[in-house]
């Protein structure tokens, strides 16, 4: 595994998933972390091998990799705070904001970068997640093994070729965990109301999101396949998923998922043009 110096501008929820990963899966390379907040860090460095500071550029001294985790709405200030480090440095950028585009991060940081996009989800902070990375035509091979190594550590990681790909990566896979949230949320009560504690409610719904998700990865089988083994001959299944189709509940997917590729287009547009 390539050991480069990596440096983390923002020390939030992800950054805190991605450096836990990192370390789990035996990365041995110095990270650094900065964020304004002394106690944040203080709290991510407690028990694990790293180097903080509230000082950006301070962190980014001899860093190989910036991977910049901040809110896409102080991404440019935090960017135009860097800009002579990284022209002086030239680490490889990468930057997990949501809609951002690739361009207007290397605008920002003074142009000429090597800059990755990725598009990562918070089960990394249990090495389950889903990144997908975009690359600038300055990335090397080495530099997208490296950012591959990253990614893979806390989950799985996929290439797209496009970059407008994100957005729908962004509804697929960055915003998923949110609507799995949600339908287990909606079953949870549902099945409370039939009667189970909110324990055993909990516990039956997420062992049952679990194996499920096993199934459509593992078995060879395809969801569709999956779905319809479950359902016995005027069962009790075939009777929830008719309830299902005839509420919309496929139409109600597709549009929450345009809604959601839509509002990543719409947020590099205003990022892009400074109107947030
Ligand atoms: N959460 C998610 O599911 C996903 C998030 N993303 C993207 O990841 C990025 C980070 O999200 P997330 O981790 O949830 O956000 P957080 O708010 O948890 O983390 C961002 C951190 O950056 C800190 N920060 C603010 N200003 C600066 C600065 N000038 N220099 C250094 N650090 C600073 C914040 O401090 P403070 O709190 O004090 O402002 C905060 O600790 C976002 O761009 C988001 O779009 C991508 C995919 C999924
Ligand atoms: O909601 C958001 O904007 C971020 C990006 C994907 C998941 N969370």
């Amino acid at each position: 595994m390539a050991q480069a110096s990596m440096v983390f501008i923002g020390a939030g929820n992800m950054a805190t998933s991605i450096i836990s990963g990192l370390l789990q899966s035996g990365y041995t390379g110095p990270i650094t972390a900065t964020d304004p907040d002394q106690d944040k860090l203080n709290q991510l460095a407690s028990g694990l091998d790293i180097q903080t500071t509230t000082d950006n550029n301070e962190g980014i001294s001899g860093a190989d990799v910036v991977i910049l985790a901040v809110k896409p709405q102080v991404m440019k200030s935090v960017c135009q705070g860097l800009v002579e480090a990284v022209q002086q440095s030239r680490p490889l950028i990468i930057s997990i904001a949501a809609g951002l585009e690739s361009e207007t991060i290397e605008q920002w940081l003074g142009g000429n970068l090597a800059v990755i996009r990725c598009m990562p989800n918070t089960p990394a902070l249990v090495q389950t997640g889903a990144s997908g990375l975009y690359a600038n035509t300055r990335v090397s091979d080495d530099q997208k093994n490296l950012a591959e190594m990253v990614f893979n550590a806390v989950g799985i990681s996929i290439w797209v070729e496009k970059e407008h790909h994100l957005h729908a990566v962004t509804a697929t896979s960055g915003s998923g965990p949110a609507y799995f949230f949600m339908f287990m949320e909606a079953m949870q009560k549902s099945a409370e109301s039939l009667g189970l504690s909110a324990d055993v409610a909990a516990k039956l719904v997420g062992q049952t999101a679990l194996g499920a998700a096993q199934m459509v990865l593992n078995s060879g089988d395809s969801a569709e396949t999956l779905r319809k083994k479950v359902c016995s001959p005027n069962g009790t299944t075939e009777r929830a998923i008719r309830s299902f189709e005839q509420d919309g509940l496929r139409a109600a997917v597709q549009q929450a998922m345009i809604a959601c590729a839509d509002r990543s287009e719409e947020m590099a547009r205003e990022l892009a043009s400074g109107d947030q």
